[in-house]
């Protein structure tokens, strides 16, 4: 008897043993095949295709029998070894991470499929006998499809001048257009991030303002503008050039400060993948940074198959990359989901910005994407580069070890110079001014000269914390155990944890009393005494507070890179990727923030902040200046940022790391234990916990530290504790986690009714 072993897409996730669809031969269907399938009494839903095999037994009659058949297949046995990778990797559940990394559509019963142009309905055919027949035939025949793609049209603006209009969507699609002369449906789809605009472009036709057009031929031709790459560029493209001509697995950094022209070095590359009829995919770590460099590209290399990809896409968007990549050289722009499409013939993966923590995925599974582009890249026998300009300090670490080819581009392009560092000691000053008189005057000095200024300040709201003036209680989220901090235009206290948020004034816990003093300052208070000191300028501010939308945070850049204000006040959100133009002095108010935390990686990720910032100054021929603020000058940290020299920080930090065995000379891994409250059995749980650490550390090579409370020790309403496993083997730690994670469940002290939340974070980003 034929049994095909089906995952479930759906919870319990489990795998299960079924019938062949009838009218199937087991050897028409494909392992990575969708197939809908019974489950319990009345459920169906969907699964993959895992295995077939005969089985002598005779258990026929309990066996479900697959009940229709899909895609055949979706996916391909390539594509089962990486979700096999990572479920052994991350110690996890094979059908839950497939779940989590197809786009969900993928998870749903399709309620319509196409044959030829005609349209079925899926619920017909799972119901009637005749129509299950016909639609079996046609799917032997490869000929039913389960996306029709009718966006086969090019949009571009009719009059250019046009400007205030009215209807939200119609304002962003004429903004777009603005930018991008010709965009195809598909594509103002995905940026808006909404599926239908349809009605809109409607309007917009029929008021004139934009014309809809069919895509003639199908320009599968490649493409690009003419450029000239520098003695330094060219001399790295080509080394790596080579690598993809003879199709080898190499991992290359490429180390290029900001403005260096590393885009140039991608873009040589991709050109040359693609003519050689290979996929490739370009990862940035954040969608508004995709998109930019989307439509950069674009407009430098013209082919058909260039796609922008992010896990918000609208659904269907999402679903037609998907097939294409499948069978079509394609080139991916977009953020880490996009590593779990189907590639055909993956030649290049690119990682730009790769020490950006948000690589890291931290929500329904955890993985890091560059662990799993190492892997995509060594089973696709293709070239991967990793570029920045302060790489991860173990990616540094890596290339000095000789494990990863390395390339320097240590000038900017052109005859612009980075800018002069200079840090400002405010240690003894007893100033309540948030600028030091020195900053103060050269911002002064700048605003005269007409000239732009960014301002980095990495905390938003009015002002962090609220102390009761009478008790000195400070004011702190009922949820978690952190300040709640005071927005003035909203006049209410928030929290940036979770989101709670209560009318100012509160009342205190404790004495009841509603007298308040402020302490610190957030980005809302230095935009509001700037615009007092400086009433006739124009002052922008970029935060998460101001930017709601994507279009919103690209309305706020544009209007500052056209010159519409002097002054741009922002969180770490205007470090990255920007090319501003008139831009000489940068400032940077707390020097020290997240300096402190108790984290390893806390030096490194503000090096990080900190180079990046002063990339954006003084980018065209006038050399710019960057003052930072801090209380700690003595740090010889300092010296390291002053000279720009992350190389220098880089040696330093890893003795430090070696000396306290830190990666890279460890593997970290933090088992992540929380639970509400008001758990009643929680005592008893913490005691068996601790129980068991010791006795599975006594085997363990490496150290393990805890189980003691994690430093946001209330969070989401949730008790938190943190067991640090520091080990050389990455097996030592899952093994742990496993046996520790077993035992518990065996002493029915954690039990699968989930009080207890018990999550393995390996390589953890934050240990917070
Ligand atoms: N070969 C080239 N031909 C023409 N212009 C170039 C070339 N290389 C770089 N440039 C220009 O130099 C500037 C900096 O290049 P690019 O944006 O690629 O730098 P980057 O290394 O990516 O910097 P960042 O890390 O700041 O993003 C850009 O304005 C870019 O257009
Ligand atoms: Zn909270």
């Amino acid at each position: 008897m034929d049994v095909v072993k089906v995952f479930l897409l759906n919870s319990p996730y489990l795998k299960l043993d079924y019938l062949p669809p009838l009218e199937v031969q087991v050897s028409d269907l494909k392992i990575g095949s969708r197939v809908v399938v019974p489950l319990g009494k009345k459920r169906i839903c969907v699964g993959i295709v895992q295995s077939i095999c005969f089985l002598d037994s005779d258990c026929e009659f309990n066996l479900k029998r697959i009940v229709l058949p899909l895609e055949n297949p979706l996916i391909s046995e390539t594509y089962f070894k990486l979700i096999e990778d990572m479920s052994k990797r991350y110690a996890g559940n094979f059908a839950q991470i497939l779940s989590n990394v197809l786009p969900s559509i993928f998870k749903k019963i399709p309620r319509k499929i196409w044959i030829g142009s005609k349209v079925y309905s899926v619920d017909k055919i799972l119901s009637s006998d005749v129509d299950y027949t016909r639609y079996i035939t046609y799917w032997r025949e490869k000929k039913v499809y389960f996306f029709k793609d009718s966006d086969n049209f090019l949009v571009k603006l009719k009059n250019k001048s046009v400007k205030k209009i009215r209807g939200k969507i119609k304002q962003a699609i004429i903004d777009l257009l603005k930018e991008n002369n010709v965009l195809s449906i598909s594509e103002i789809k995905s940026f808006l991030a909404k599926k239908n605009i349809y009605s809109s472009l409607d309007k917009l036709e029929r008021e004139g303002l934009i014309v809809i057009f069919k895509e003639k031929t199908l320009q599968n031709r490649l493409s690009s503008v003419e450029y000239k790459l520098n003695n330094s560029q060219y001399n790295i493209a080509k080394e790596m050039e080579q690598v993809l001509t003879t199709h080898k697995f190499e991992t290359h950094l490429l180390h290029g400060i900001t403005g260096s022209g590393k885009t140039f070095v991608y873009l040589h590359l991709l050109k040359k993948c693609l003519e050689q009829g290979k996929s490739a995919i370009l990862l940035l770590p954040e969608v508004a940074l995709a998109w930019g460099m989307f439509q950069r590209l674009k407009k430098l290399l013209s082919y058909k198959h260039i796609y922008f990809y992010t896990g918000n896409l609208p659904d269907l968007e999402k679903q037609r990359i998907f097939y294409i990549s499948s069978h079509t050289p394609t080139l991916i722009i977009g953020t880490r989901s996009s590593i779990f499409l189907p590639f055909y013939k993956l030649g290049l993966i690119i990682v730009d910005e790769e020490h950006v923590e948000s690589y890291k995925q931290e929500q329904g599974i955890y993985y890091q994407t560059k662990e799993i582009v190492y892997f995509l890249a060594k089973q696709n026998n293709a070239l991967l580069l990793l570029g920045s300009a302060t790489p991860d300090i173990k990616t540094f670490y890596s290339a000095n070890q000789g494990n990863i080819f390395k390339h320097t581009l240590d000038k900017r392009f052109g005859l612009s110079l980075p800018p002069k560092i200079i840090v400002i000691d405010l240690k003894n000053k007893q100033n309540k001014d948030i600028f030091s008189q020195k900053i103060f005057d050269k911002l002064s000095d700048v605003i005269t000269k007409g000239e732009q200024v960014i301002i980095l300040h990495n905390r938003r709201g009015y002002c962090p914390i609220l102390y009761c003036s009478s008790c000195g209680n400070t004011i702190k989220c009922p949820s978690c155990d952190i300040s709640l901090t005071y927005h003035k235009k909203n006049n209410s206290l928030m929290c940036h944890y979770c989101g709670f948020k209560i009318k100012f004034p509160p009342i205190c816990s404790v004495c009841e009393s509603s007298n308040f003093s402020f302490y610190g300052e957030g980005t809302e208070k230095i935009e509001e005494f700037l615009k007092k000191k400086f009433p006739n300028i124009t002052i922008l501010r970029l935060d998460k507070d101001i930017v709601q939308s994507r279009h919103k945070f690209k309305e706020i850049l544009q209007s500052f890179e056209r010159g519409e204000g002097q002054v741009l006040i922002g969180t770490q959100m205007l470090s990255k990727g920007h090319d501003f133009a008139n831009v000489t002095l940068g400032i940077v108010l707390d020097g020290d923030l997240g300096l402190n935390f108790p984290d390893y990686r806390a030096r490194e990720r503000l090096f990080q902040l900190l180079v990046q910032l002063c990339g954006r100054v003084g980018r065209r021929d006038k050399r710019g200046e960057v003052y930072i603020q801090t209380r700690n000058k003595a740090l010889d940290f300092w010296n390291f940022v002053e000279n720009g020299d992350y190389i220098g920080f880089c040696k330093q930090e890893l003795k430090k790391r070696k000396l306290f065995d830190y990666p890279p000379f460890v593997n970290l891994g933090l088992i992540r234990v929380s639970f509400a409250r008001d758990w009643e059995e929680k005592d008893v749980f913490l005691d068996e916990l601790t129980k068991q650490c010791l006795i599975f550390a006594k085997n363990f090579e490496g150290k393990v530290l805890g189980p003691v409370p994690a430093p946001i020790y209330y969070l989401h309403s949730k008790y938190r504790y943190h067991i640090l496993l520091k080990s050389l083997q990455w097996s030592n730690i899952r093994t742990f986690f496993l046996n520790l994670k077993t035992n518990l469940l065996d002493k029915r002290v954690l039990s699968k009714k989930r009080q207890v939340q018990l999550i393995l974070d390996l390589d953890p980003v934050s240990i917070l």
